[in-house]
């Protein structure tokens, strides 16, 4: 069985994903932060983002591995884990350039399809390209503020600038960003975590 949960950035895919997993008792898969770790390892190498050659020799030559956990994905280079570093600004700001090259695209969605069932698997195009014959699919949204003020508490940057990165992303992923057509699309605006968490578990049962 296969769950997916796509949608736009902080919609909330990672925490909804990480409870509807933990009631099923399942791992989730974080399909992004395969996306992230590409775009950090590029960065910390000084490679050109937009060149595909480089970055898939960076990954041939040192394989990035991801670790589903029902609490929470792990990511490794290596013994290296690079979790913690995944999630900054700076990776934000390079990791739509790297997801738009087919060919990462290809390896993200190679080390998907390896892992074994059953998972819920959160992302951006999980119910569209990567798992299109997934049993259910749930697709998030919340207006680019109430999205900000939630990032808001995470980060340490103000409302409007968030809400403004977050919209230039939005901008940047639409390609691999819209629901399936048989996804249940959740506006999360006017519910807390844990109600959008039992609008999925209730749909699962
Ligand atoms: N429905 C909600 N109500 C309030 N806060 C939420 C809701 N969904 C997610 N959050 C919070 O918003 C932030 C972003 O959620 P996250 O799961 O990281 O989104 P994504 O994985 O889509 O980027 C987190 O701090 C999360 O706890
Ligand atoms: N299935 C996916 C998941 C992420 N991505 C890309 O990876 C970036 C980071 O994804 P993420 O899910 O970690 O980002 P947030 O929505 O958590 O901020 C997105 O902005 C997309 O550019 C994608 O193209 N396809």
């Amino acid at each position: 069985m296969i769950v997916t949960i796509d949608g736009v950035a902080a919609s909330g895919k990672s925490s909804v994903s990480s409870g509807v997993a933990q009631a099923l008792g399942v791992p989730y898969v974080s399909s992004g932060l395969l996306y992230r770790a590409a775009t950090l390892l590029g960065l910390e190498a000084s490679l050109d983002l937009h060149a595909a050659p480089g970055l898939l020799a960076l990954l041939g030559a040192h394989p990035v591995r991801l670790e589903p956990l029902a609490g929470g994905n792990r990511v490794w280079q290596g013994e290296r884990e690079l979790t913690d570093d995944l999630h900054s600004s700076r990776v934000d700001r390079g990791v739509s350039v790297v997801a738009a090259l087919p060919e990462v695209r290809e390896w993200v969605d190679a080390q998907l399809r390896a892992l074994p069932e059953p998972f819920v698997a959160e992302g951006r195009d999980m119910g569209t390209n990567v798992f299109p014959h997934a049993s259910h699919k749930f697709y998030l949204t919340a207006s680019a503020r109430i999205r900000a003020e939630r990032r808001a508490r995470e980060r340490p940057e103000d409302v409007p600038a968030i809400e403004a990165a977050l919209q230039r992303r939005d901008e940047l992923d639409t390609v691999q960003s819209a629901p399936a057509p048989d996804a249940l699309v959740i506006d999360t605006g006017p519910l807390d975590l844990q109600g959008v968490i039992d609008t999925i578990l209730t749909r699962l049962h």
